[in-house]
């Protein structure tokens, strides 16, 4: 199956929320035709809507490709709506902790499916996705999952399953911390005395650059820190407190990325 494939038998999103949306709004931009779409969710937005592909019809018969994109916590209710698709499609999930043998459960053991966790720069282009087959996904299957994903971003194989709750931890939550630094930052600039509007610019075009500088440069992450960093100067006095063993960001963030694998896990049981 190529994506040729997916555009001439469809595409089935099950859940268009805000990661459904993402990668749905990613495709479209990069040339799925809506009509080739199809959503299944009973509260669509109005975007989804107003996209043009078909909301809540009947379903193609043989779809390419379906992609799961509901909650962990509402996905036996969910599947229940896939069940007459069979083994036909290749099946690609993007929920939290759900494990393959509890889709194999539900859909039939002998199911094709690629178990991804993309992240919402997704809707952007600029996305990473972590997938991981089952063992009826051919390596064409896996192909044609990260052709579908690299659509909108990048794409890494992982070796296991268990390896996805702290890829989960790391990358798929990974955006809403750098949105919280954004806010973070702003929020210092403000108790430094500057108005909310000129913080919260300063902090956004400083993250989003720092981002594109740490994309293109060539330099590692800690010479591009480096680089910053004058003896002696304002940077300095920073990252004494940003980076104390104790207190700093390396605690902080293992055990921000502890809770969000361990809430991995507990989804998944
Ligand atoms: N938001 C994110 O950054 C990421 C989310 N994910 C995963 O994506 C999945 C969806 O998360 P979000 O988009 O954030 O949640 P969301 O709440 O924005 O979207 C879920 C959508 O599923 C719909 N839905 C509920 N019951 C349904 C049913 N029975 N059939 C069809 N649709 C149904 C809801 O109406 C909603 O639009 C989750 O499993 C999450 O773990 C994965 C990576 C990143
Ligand atoms: O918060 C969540 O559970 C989902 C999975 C990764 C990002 N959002």
């Amino acid at each position: 199956m190529t994506l040729q494939d997916v555009t001439t038998r469809g595409l089935v999103l099950l859940g268009c929320g805000k990661m459904g949306s993402a990668m749905l709004e990613g495709w479209l931009a990069r040339g799925v035709p809506s009509d080739k779409v199809w959503v299944i969710d009973p509260n669509p937005s109005d975007w989804v809507k107003s996209t043009g592909v078909h909301v809540n019809a009947a379903l193609p018969r043989d779809p390419a490709i379906v992609l799961i994109a509901v909650k962990p916590q509402m996905m036996g209710a969910a599947l229940t709506s896939l069940q007459a698709l069979g083994a036909g499609p290749l099946y690609l999930t993007v929920a939290a902790g759900t494990t393959i043998a509890t889709y194999e459960a539900a859909l039939g053991a002998g199911i094709r499916l690629v178990r991804a966790m993309p992240n919402t720069p997704a809707a952007v282009g600029r996305g990473i996705t972590a997938i991981i087959g089952n063992a009826h996904a051919s390596p064409a299957d896996l192909d044609l999952a990260e052709a579908l994903l690299s659509a909108v971003g990048q794409v890494v194989r992982l070796d296991h399953e268990g390896q996805m709750d702290a890829v989960t931890a790391v990358s798929g939550s990974g955006p809403a911390y750098v949105f919280h630094l954004i806010e973070a930052l702003a929020a210092a600039g403000e108790s430094e005395g500057l108005p909310a509007d000129l913080a919260m610019r300063l902090a956004r075009a400083t993250v989003t650059g720092a981002g594109e500088l740490a994309r293109l440069a060539p330099e590692s992450a800690a010479q591009l820190r480096i680089n910053v960093t004058s003896p002696g100067g304002t940077t300095a006095a920073a990252l004494a407190v940003l980076m104390d063993p104790d207190s700093g960001f390396p605690p902080l963030l293992r055990r921000a990325v502890k809770a969000a694998a361990d809430r991995g896990r507990e989804l998944g049981k």
